[in-house]
């Protein structure tokens, strides 16, 4: 977990002189004392390539290893022995001639491939760091993580893995990789990025290589990309770097990772092709999220702007505006092969009986793979700094309080109360908590950062949420999911209290038992929450404090009222299951709490239920319990149908209900009105 420490007072790094708070450094600082274009020129210093790599070479040959040019590491993916033997097969398969599938990897090696070059990313790089110093107040990166990666990447070969918060995390983790002088990462991007006239050239000189979306069935795709990544994990030279959720999280919660890629990194060392390999999860946390009104109104159903450069001219209006810090947080390297040691029961040596280039996942090694995934997304959320923020949105939502402005004092008495009690029981030692100023003025300064959703109403001293006009329902309820992607940035560390508090709730439990519950609402929620455990026992959380565990409850409550949603549209149309894909059911969910929020908009919950996200997880929870059952031909094509036992949805049904319409008291002192919003 976070082993760091938040500096009352700032001091100066020793070493580099860079101001510093606890483990972190502001790289910022120092960017603006000085010109950034003797920052972009300098002789950077390097770090020796992976031990492994150079071994056995001589100082000429590994000096050749160790500048690689683009069109070698393709060269190499082309003549593999894995490539033209996959090739092959599926040429005797589907009667294709080999050179026309030879052609065919080529051509998607050629779009997919990075141009790395210091040029650009120097040239890029000078861009970069001015737009960061006017948006950023600071960008504060854990040194003795960046020492860990520098040694990691002379030994191993190293995976960057990152969590995906916003369009700023590859930029500047590229930026801390220029400034800290560690080896550039190539880094798998989405193609939308490739269309943008100049801007997509940039990027791929910048290290970017370019990825399909999906490519679940297209097995010349399949070979060519895991080959074209681990011929990257082979040579080691450069990081690579993906995001592990495969799309920027809308609604701040962690993403339910994505195993395609990771798969191919895995494969280079169950194959024995590197001695270790070296994941590092890489947290960022956002003052303030640049992305964050498109999100909430994309959770809502309106279309993502496709990425054009006009659109990036146009977005320059967010160079007026103050968006707080970043903190990078670089976890400690997994070691692959300690990783895999400690969870026991994979066995390399399969592969040796027969040809590497027939070579497939075995079972043991795929649940490894899974495993590893849900372990760098939970590192990623343990290691996030929270700021102040995301306790004050948890708050203001928790029972709906903020339906009118609540006083200062009592907010300050509330959070000072909520910061101690979360430390108290292990959580949040990544609290960016400035000591120096008191409760009430961390508030203020907090509704300053994000006035377009709070503000401090200095007459009456209270706190209120900005509300849009009652008849523009997406505006209000886009607010709403604004404020709640903060809170959700803790949601991490109160789930299992949430889980447990919901699950020994008597009414709730229709005479099943708590474990069954427990483990009833850990199935539903699984992709809501990819960092609930796996483990079978309900954990024995009965000491947690009361005020704890209604706060936790209420925290809860939104996304379980989205699910009830869905249980709800199901039963209403039950022909939906059998007609319709997830998204379907999820957007007639949608329409559905829409529908409910007009004729009584102060059920403060449903609020959070028109989120398309948490809809979308609610169905996938129900196919987990199997009280949805793709059918064979939905499955193959990705289409809709299911089938739904509607008895065991009843059931469920009643479950949830309670749950949702519990009032927790307690979370604040002064009841909620929920008279109005
Ligand atoms: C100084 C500073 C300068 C600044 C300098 C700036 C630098 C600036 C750089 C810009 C850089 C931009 C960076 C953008 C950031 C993104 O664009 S993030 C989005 C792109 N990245 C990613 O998505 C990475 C994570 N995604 C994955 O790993 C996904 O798995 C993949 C690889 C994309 C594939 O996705 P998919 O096709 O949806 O596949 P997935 O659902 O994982 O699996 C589908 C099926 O294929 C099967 N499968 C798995 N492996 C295989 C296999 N090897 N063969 C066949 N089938 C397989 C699976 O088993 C699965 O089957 P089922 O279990 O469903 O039956
Ligand atoms: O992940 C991406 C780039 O950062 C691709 O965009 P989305 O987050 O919109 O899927």
């Amino acid at each position: 977990m976070f082993n760091g420490s938040f500096s009352d007072t700032w001091q100066a790094n020793e070493k580099t002189g860079r101001p510093r708070k606890g483990v972190f450094e502001d790289l910022v600082d120092e960017r603006r004392q000085r010109g950034d274009l003797g920052w972009v020129l300098r002789t950077r210093r390097s770090v020796p390539s992976p031990a492994f790599c150079a071994a056995g070479t001589s100082a000429a040959s590994a000096a050749i290893k160790s500048s690689k040019s683009p069109a070698d590491i393709n060269r190499d993916v082309l003549s593999s022995d894995r490539l033209t033997y996959g090739l092959r097969e599926i040429s005797l398969e589907t009667g294709r001639p080999m050179p026309e599938l030879m052609s065919e990897a080529g051509a998607i090696l050629d779009e997919m491939s990075h141009c790395l070059s210091m040029f650009a990313i120097r040239s890029f790089g000078y861009a970069v760091a001015k737009v960061m110093k006017r948006i950023y107040r600071g960008v504060f990166v854990n040194t003795e993580g960046i020492t860990q990666l520098r040694k990691a990447c002379s030994e191993y070969p190293v995976v960057l893995m990152p969590m995906h918060r916003s369009y700023a995390d590859f930029l500047l983790l590229s930026l801390v990789c220029y400034d800290y002088d560690l080896p550039l990462p190539a880094i798998a991007s989405a193609m939308d990025f490739m269309g943008m006239q100049l801007i997509g050239s940039i990027l791929r000189n910048c290290g970017a290589f370019f990825i399909r979306r999906s490519f679940a069935t297209d097995r010349v795709y399949w070979l060519t990309f895991v080959e074209y990544v681990k011929t990257h994990v082979r040579d080691g030279l450069h990081p690579v770097e993906f995001f592990i959720e495969g799309t920027r999280s809308r609604t701040g919660k962690s993403l339910y990772p994505k195993t395609g890629m990771l798969g191919a990194i895995l494969e280079s060392w169950f194959m024995c092709e590197v001695p270790d390999v070296y994941l590092v999860p890489v947290s960022i946390s956002y003052d303030r999220t640049l992305e964050q009104k498109l999100y909430a109104y994309e959770l809502l159903g309106v279309p993502k702007p496709k990425e054009s450069t006009s659109g990036l001219l146009k977005a320059r209006a967010l160079l007026d505006e103050d968006f707080g810090s970043v903190h990078f947080y670089f976890d400690q390297p997994i070691s692959l092969r300690k990783f895999a040691t400690e969870y026991g029961g994979v066995d390399r040596s399969v592969h040796s009986l027969a040809p590497k280039v027939k070579a497939q996942l075995t079972d043991a090694e795929t649940r490894m793979l899974k495993a590893m995934a849900h372990h760098v997304v939970s590192r990623h959320c343990l290691n996030a700094v929270v700021s102040p923020f995301c306790l004050l949105a948890a708050l203001l939502l928790a029972d709906g309080r903020a339906c009118r402005p609540v006083p200062l004092t009592e907010l300050a008495a509330d959070l000072e109360w909520l910061r101690l009690r979360l430390a108290d029981v292990g959580s949040l030692a990544s609290l960016d908590w400035p000591a120096q100023l008191s409760t009430e003025a961390v508030i203020a300064e907090q509704c300053r950062l994000h006035s377009d959703l709070v503000t401090l109403l200095t007459k009456d001293q209270a706190v209120a949420l900005v509300t849009a006009p009652d008849s523009d329902l997406e505006a209000r309820a886009a607010q709403r999911l604004q404020l709640s992607s903060y809170r959700n940035h803790i949601m991490c560390h109160v789930i299992e209290l949430a889980l447990y508090d919901a699950a020994t709730l008597k009414s709730s439990d229709g005479g099943l038992g708590a474990a069954a519950v427990f483990d009833t609402l850990r199935h539903l929620l699984h992709r809501e929450f990819p960092t609930i455990s796996d483990a079978e026992e309900m954990p024995d959380m009965a000491d947690a404090l009361p005020r704890l565990r209604n706060f936790a409850r209420a925290c809860l409550r939104p996304s379980l009222a989205g699910c009830s949603q869905v249980c709800s549209v199901l039963l209403e149309q039950p022909e939906l299951a059998a007609q319709s894909s997830e998204r379907h059911i999820a957007m007639a969910a949608q329409k559905r709490a829409f529908a409910n929020l007009v004729s009584n908009p102060s059920l403060w919950d449903d609020w959070e239920s028109v989120s398309l996200d948490l809809l979308v997880n609610a169905v996938h929870g129900l196919h987990r319990l199997r009280i949805l059952t793709k059918s064979r031909g939905a499955a193959a094509t990705g289409d809709g149908g299911s089938s739904c036992d509607f008895e065991r949805l009843r059931r469920l049904h009643l479950i949830l209900d309670p749950l949702t319409r519990t009032q927790p008291d307690g979370v604040h002192e002064v009841p909620s009105t929920r008279s109005r919003l």
